[in-house]
């Protein structure tokens, strides 16, 4: 299922050591802490594999009700945090905005020892929600929402406060699958980020600001949001194709499909489209999934690139209304786990991540004087 590795952006190197997950070894495409996330996702709320990514095993029911009780008694965000997501603007981007709302955080709640990191953890699982929904709805609707809801999940806190109602049943366990397929993925660039940030002996919430920016980009989080853009384009399966074949002729980069380690398929896209799928016959689609099923199938046909896990996200949160902006800061909310964790476990064996440069540049000259420049 892994790709054979080589050549630029670091591929096929070894870049340190990991328990927490494994990516595209054969017979399991994804596995976190030993468990296929086919069965995570089939089996558990999210809130238990946060747990589990986060404290190193399944919880109990006991457990798991403690800790979502626990999450639940934090959403709650300091008036100076809410003063500075009023200050920002209704076009700005989310993801800027949760960069900065983490940022924020971390000046009134700063992590002063690493044995605070499990404590600051969850509580920026509980709280990333508020934050976004928070600067959502001040900025779009000039409402300032009440973020402490008694929703029983994170992923039904998310779309409350984003609807102004309690969320159905269907979205609300969408919400667990999406949150779960998100939530770890080994090395990649922001975990990556986020590993060199811990390395340096840096506070939790450096390292997650510092991932949310590499997150943001097209080429890694941001793909979500570029598939939807994309898709939202084509008005029939058949306009899809022609397009498509279009872009390929021109080179052009297809978001949401392709990936630097799968070779085959991303194991989380099939789960992920069964429920893209579930949505779209309850809100009536005969648009966007065929449309989608047809991106999958050309770019099959004709380069054997695959979707990743971000391409039938773009029409599963547009059948629940998500707007599109908001896709990216949902990976967020859920890759905070994997984050975190990557950060502990470097914390627990580090030695600062300082790699050498092949130096490409001038041989050694001497510096003129400024008259003598051109
Ligand atoms: C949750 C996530 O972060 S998943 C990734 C989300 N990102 C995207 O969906 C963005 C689109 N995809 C891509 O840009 C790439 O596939 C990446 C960034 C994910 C992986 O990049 P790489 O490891 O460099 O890809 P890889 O080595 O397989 O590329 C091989 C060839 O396929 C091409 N290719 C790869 N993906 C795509 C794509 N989505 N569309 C068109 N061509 C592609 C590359 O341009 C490359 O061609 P070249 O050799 O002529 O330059
Ligand atoms: O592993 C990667 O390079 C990107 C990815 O799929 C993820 O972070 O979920």
């Amino acid at each position: 299922m892994a790709k054979v590795l080589s050549g630029a952006g670091l591929r096929g190197q070894v870049a340190g050591k990991t328990a927490l997950s494994t990516v595209g070894k054969s017979g399991s495409g994804l596995t976190y802490r030993g468990y296929d996330v086919k069965d995570l996702a089939e089996k558990c709320e999210f809130e238990e594999v946060a747990f589990l990514i986060l404290k190193g095993h399944l919880p109990n029911q006991t457990e798991l009700n403690d800790y979502k009780a626990k999450l639940k008694g934090l959403r709650g965000l300091p008036q100076a945090l809410k003063d500075v997501l009023e200050r920002i603007p209704a076009d700005a981007h989310p993801m800027d905005v949760l960069r900065t709302g983490c940022s924020m955080l971390g000046n009134l709640e700063m992590e002063t020892e690493f044995e605070q990191q499990q404590s600051v953890t969850d509580r920026m699982l509980a709280c990333f929600p508020s934050i976004i929904c928070y600067w959502y709805r001040f900025s779009h609707d000039n409402v300032r929402i009440n973020v402490e809801t008694d929703d029983d999940s994170i992923g039904g806190h998310f779309l409350h406060m984003l609807r102004g109602e309690v969320p159905n049943e269907l979205h609300v366990k969408v919400m667990h699958v999406s949150l779960i397929l998100y939530a770890e993925h080994e090395f990649n660039a922001s975990t990556f980020t986020a590993r060199v940030c811990a390395s340096t002996l840096s506070d939790m919430h450096s390292c997650i600001t510092g991932a949310i920016g590499s997150l943001r980009g097209p080429l890694h989080g941001g793909a979500n949001e570029a598939a939807m853009e994309m898709i939202e384009g084509f008005t029939s399966a058949d306009h899809a194709e022609e397009e498509m074949m279009g872009k390929l002729a021109r080179k052009e980069k297809i978001m949401g499909f392709g990936h630097a380690i799968y070779s085959e398929s991303d194991p989380r896209n099939e789960i992920i489209k069964q429920w893209s799928e579930k949505l779209a016959a309850d809100v009536g689609d005969t648009v966007l999934y065929p449309v989608s099923v047809r991106c999958e199938e050309v770019m099959w046909r004709e380069k054997k690139l695959f979707c990743n896990a971000d391409f039938f996200h773009a029409s599963a949160y547009n059948f629940m209304q998500i707007p599109t902006k908001l896709f990216t800061p949902i990976f967020v909310m859920s890759r905070l786990t994997g984050w975190a964790a990557h950060v502990m476990e470097q914390r627990a064996d580090n030695r600062i991540i300082r790699p050498s440069a092949e130096y490409i540049g001038e041989d050694l000259r001497p510096v003129p004087a400024i008259e003598e420049r051109g």
